[in-house]
């Protein structure tokens, strides 16, 4: 050290101010019909090796944030006891998968400073929702400071599509009746039962990305004219195709489509009208199951009757039932007579049950949880399929 080293008169260094540098967090909405495949599609990206630390919030409709997690299939080996409405799950890669009840600003915040922070944010609205009013208010608050050394700002909205259902929900009319929630013994079943379907057309209109799914499932005329009606309703949206949400990340994450045209987005979301013509197309094909246990035979006959006859067992196809029975989406948990956990996923007549591993069978009650959303779910499905359950 040179001698005079103390004499010496300190240079300023230049430096950026760090204390105020942000960092920008962008966040993705992903919105899309009631059992489109958006699970399927998180759970690629949380599985996938891309480098990024991911958090992923999913924001399921009433009480099934746990079938939800389980149905994305994420066990945490290193935090088998996670538990609760915020369950927060890392993940090998680096991602965070955590299902929360609020999808505002305020919990993702929260989970920011409990995680730290995250290269990007993907946020899951539930099937029935508008995404909207939640890009709204992820944009109009882009400035929104954290307080934790970085903002959240919206990168774009992605709408998974149904390519089989997808044009049949277009069409239907839409609105939402009140969901009644009703437990007995050890099982609980969830009815939501709607007034008429969704709002498809809505989240097309409100998205920047169409991921149309299960390609898989249909023919090329049934494609194109899927397609076709997507682009009347929202005619700058890139459509892509997919089967099982295998998609390149670049097509959906880091869009930036807000800061390019938010002015059109606004317009979008808030102004657009749409017309919702009513029509009843035949019915697509069913898929057969074998089933042995007797509890998810039970149900799995039970199923049959619901979901492809639309009744009851205990009226017949031509007795009528009270109100009409149409279940659109069917999603839950139960445990066979042999202790072994199932997982059952229904989109409107396609509907599968399959077996889970005991590590990824964490807070499934003792018989079952299972909700359903469609139309005319009334007491007597409730007292019917509890009855399947219990019997
Ligand atoms: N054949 C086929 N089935 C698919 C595809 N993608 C998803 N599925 C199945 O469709 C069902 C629903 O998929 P999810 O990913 O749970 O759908 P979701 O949109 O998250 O459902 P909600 O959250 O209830 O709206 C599951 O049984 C999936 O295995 C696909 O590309 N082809």
């Amino acid at each position: 050290m040179p001698a005079d080293f103390d004499d010496e008169i300190p240079e300023l260094i230049e430096h950026d101010d760090v204390a105020t540098e942000v960092k920008r967090v962008p966040l993705t909405i992903i919105c899309g019909f009631l059992g489109a495949g958006k699970s399927t599609l998180l759970k690629r990206i949380l599985t996938e090796k891309h480098g990024y630390r991911i958090a992923v919030i999913m924001n399921e409709f009433g009480d099934t944030a746990d079938i939800e997690a389980k149905a994305i299939n994420v066990s945490s080996p290193d935090d088998p006891n996670a538990e609760g409405s915020e369950e927060f799950l890392e993940l090998a890669n680096g991602c965070l998968c955590c299902s929360i009840k609020d999808s505002g600003i305020a919990a993702i915040e929260k989970l920011m400073e409990k995680k730290g922070a995250f290269d990007y944010i993907i946020l899951e609205t539930t099937g029935l929702a508008d995404p909207g009013p939640i890009a709204s208010m992820f944009w109009h608050n882009e400035e929104f400071p954290s307080g934790l050394g970085s903002d959240i700002a919206l990168d774009g909205v992605v709408c998974v599509v149904d390519a089989l259902f997808g044009q049949k929900q277009m069409e239907e009319d839409h609105g939402t009746g009140r969901p009644e929630y009703r437990g007995k013994f050890e099982v609980h079943i969830l009815l939501l039962s709607l007034i008429a379907t969704l709002n498809p057309p809505r989240q097309i209109a409100g998205s920047d990305v169409i991921v149309l799914n299960k390609v898989d499932l249909v023919t090329a005329d049934q494609l194109s004219s899927t397609e076709a009606l997507i682009k009347r309703i929202n005619p700058i949206a890139p459509i892509h195709r997919t089967v099982k949400g295998q998609i390149e990340l670049h097509h959906i994450l880091d869009l930036n489509a807000y800061a390019k045209a938010p002015e059109l987005n606004e317009i979008l979301f808030n102004h657009q009208r749409l017309a919702h013509p009513h029509r009843r197309l035949r019915p697509p094909h069913r898929r057969p199951r074998r089933v042995h246990a007797l509890r998810a035979a039970r149900l799995d006959a039970w199923l049959r009757d619901v979901l492809w006859d639309n009744h009851i067992p205990e009226q017949t196809a031509t007795s009528g039932s009270p109100a009409e029975l149409n279940v659109l989406r069917c999603k839950g948990a139960f445990t066979t007579e042999d202790g072994v956990h199932h997982v059952l996923q229904a989109v409107r007549n396609i509907y599968e049950i399959s077996e889970l591993d005991a590590a990824q069978s964490l807070g499934i009650p003792d018989i079952g949880k299972i909700v359903l959303i469609g139309k005319g779910l009334d007491e007597p499905v409730r007292r019917s399929l509890e009855k399947v359950l219990t019997q």
